[in-house]
């Protein structure tokens, strides 16, 4: 029985990152998975028991943590993944504050403008993307990962983002070599390429509204 249990619905959504993370990082982890019928309908009581009413849980033995990105900061801090030293350590969590911030837009955009609003949401997207792209340049030439010489929980979490964005645009990297180089690189390695092949991570859409 793993250690760790996400708990979530069957979907990637923000649980998706903190997914990309164990799998990459060869950590086995238990899907603790919530029927949205059942979340809705309040049948089995686990959004009363979450303390913000929100998914993902995080369960590491009797420890259980609520926050997408909190349960990230946890995974990056017991398992070496952010940053070599204090001033990394600030520069991982303002990159995936950066990151959070991308994927609230998309969220937005996802739920509220789908139908109507793709070309202007692609049309805000490169701005977004050459903060990125300009992040990347100034580290290693943009040859390593998002912060330093180490994958941090940040490069999960933009990878993750990065993801949808292409599911939404297949081209939308063509222009952010660097962007496009770091997402080649990052699937590539072996744990995290076999769980992206895997179908049980084919098989989760991106959200359930998604498409
Ligand atoms: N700041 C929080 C936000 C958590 C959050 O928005 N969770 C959503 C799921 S995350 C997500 S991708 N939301 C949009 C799509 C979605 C909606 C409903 C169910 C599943 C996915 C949720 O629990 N919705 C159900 C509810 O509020 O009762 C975090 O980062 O964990």
């Amino acid at each position: 029985m793993p250690d760790y249990a996400l708990i979530y619905f069957p979907v990637r959504g923000r649980a998706e990152a903190i997914r990309l993370l164990l799998a990459d990082q060869g950590i086995d982890w238990e899907e603790d998975e919530v029927q949205i019928a059942d979340w809705v309908s309040g049948k089995d009581g686990r959004k009363k028991d979450a303390v913000f009413g929100q998914l993902p849980g995080f369960r590491d033995g009797d420890f259980v943590l609520y926050q997408s990105n909190s349960i990230l900061r946890y995974l990056g801090n017991k398992h070496g993944l952010d940053g070599s030293d204090a001033h990394e350590r600030a520069v991982v969590d303002m990159v995936n504050s950066g990151v959070e911030d991308l994927r609230q837009k998309y969220g937005r955009f996802l739920y509220f403008e789908y139908e109507t609003g793709k070309d202007k949401y692609l049309e805000t997207l490169p701005a977004q993307l050459d903060l990125f792209e300009r992040i990347l340049s100034k580290n290693a030439n943009g040859s390593a990962f998002i912060v330093g010489n180490k994958i941090s929980y940040a490069d999960y979490n933009l990878l993750d983002t990065l993801h949808c964005h292409i599911d939404l645009s297949p081209t939308c990297l063509s222009n952010y070599p660097l962007l496009s180089a770091y997402v080649e690189r990052l699937v590539s390695r072996p744990k995290l390429a076999k769980y992206l092949n895997s179908d049980v991570c084919k098989r989760r859409p991106i959200t359930p509204k998604h498409k």
